[in-house]
């Protein structure tokens, strides 16, 4: 469990962080997103110790980093995958991390089997892959079999089996009781692996909610329908009107419809006796939903008068 009570960080005059308080249970994923510099890295850099909260407090398991004894065997994270000494060796850099907490050094072989390293363990981790630095900086964060683990980014740089890879491990983990947050900006990604989500924008919390109850609360989900007979169609399509549902029509034969759902729309169809060949819902994607609520908080948005949706940013989304 992730604990966050008023959490606050100022860098100058700008607040990266602004009161979060939040609760990242165990036994799931909870993918933490928001647009570019909304605060996602402080965040996780507050509750591993590294930046001092301004106010407010991050815990772990109700205890703060810099006080846990063993901190290896109760957090595990990647930040940064390039934070390892190049000329170390796999298995000399695992080591060295399992001396100073306490953890065997069989974990070492062990972690090393897990990510999939074995073969190349006596290799420096300068001439690594990007793939296989994030698996050594996975590798590091799995060392002291923590009970909590953060991964800022994971699939950054994988190729897709890599990106299935770990979308398999962080479900294991959680299904193991652990708790598992993880940063991403690739939202078809998130929408696979994480069971809840945490969205901020500039440093505020905009959303805690289950993946799916995320979705279904975008405006962008909608009901189909078709039938053969457009009268009664249009019929249909003035008593939603009349309950202040959003109805398209895309030709005489079909409707969109957003903000009834299927049963709805099933009923009053046959309490009009309008036969229909099609009644299907169409569900908003994560991305779809993500783009709804972040639209008034992206810190960097595109200057008036271009297309791009995307902030005007070099990183990508
Ligand atoms: N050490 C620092 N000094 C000054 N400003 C900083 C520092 N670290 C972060 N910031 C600022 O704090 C804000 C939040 O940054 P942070 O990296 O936490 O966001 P993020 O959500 O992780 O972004 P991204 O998705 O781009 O990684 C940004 O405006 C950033 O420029």
């Amino acid at each position: 469990m992730i604990t966050l009570t008023g959490l606050t960080k100022r860098f100058g005059a700008a607040t990266a962080v602004d009161n979060l308080t939040l609760e990242i249970a165990p036994g799931r994923v909870t993918g933490f997103l928001g647009p570019n510099g909304a605060g996602k890295s402080t965040t996780m850099r507050m509750v591993l110790g590294l930046d001092r909260p301004d106010a407010g407090t991050a815990l772990v398991d109700g205890e703060a980093y810099a006080s846990l004894r063993h901190p290896l065997r109760r957090v595990g994270a990647l930040l940064d995958a390039k934070a390892v000494h190049p000329g170390r060796t796999a298995r000399a850099h695992l080591l060295a991390m399992a001396r100073s907490n306490g953890i065997p050094a069989r974990r070492v072989d062990e972690v090393l089997a897990t990510v999939g390293l074995t073969g190349v363990a006596g290799k420096r981790a300068g001439t690594f892959s990007l793939g296989m630095g994030q698996r050594l900086g996975i590798a590091g964060a799995l060392l002291g079999d923590p009970g909590v683990l953060m991964f800022d980014e994971p699939v950054n740089g994988l190729d897709p089996d890599g990106v299935r890879w770990i979308r398999q491990l962080m479900r294991t983990l959680a299904a193991e009781g652990r708790t598992v947050f993880v940063s991403s900006h690739l939202m078809s990604e998130m929408q696979l692996t994480a069971d809840q989500l945490v969205v901020i924008g500039k440093g505020r919390l905009i959303v805690d909610a289950p993946v799916a109850e995320v979705i279904a609360g975008s405006s962008r989900g909608a009901v189909r329908v078709r039938s053969p007979q457009p009268v009664g169609l249009a019929a249909l399509r003035n008593r939603l009107v009349a309950l202040a549902v959003t109805v398209e029509t895309v030709d005489a034969e079909e409707l969109l419809i957003s903000g009834a759902d299927v049963a709805l729309v099933g009923d009053l169809a046959h309490e009009l006796g309008v036969r229909l060949h099609e009644l299907s819902a169409r569900e908003a994607s994560l991305e779809q939903a993500y783009l709804e609520l972040t639209s008034t908080s992206l810190e960097y948005t595109a200057p008036a008068g271009r297309q791009s949706p995307e902030p005007a940013r070099p990183e990508a989304m």
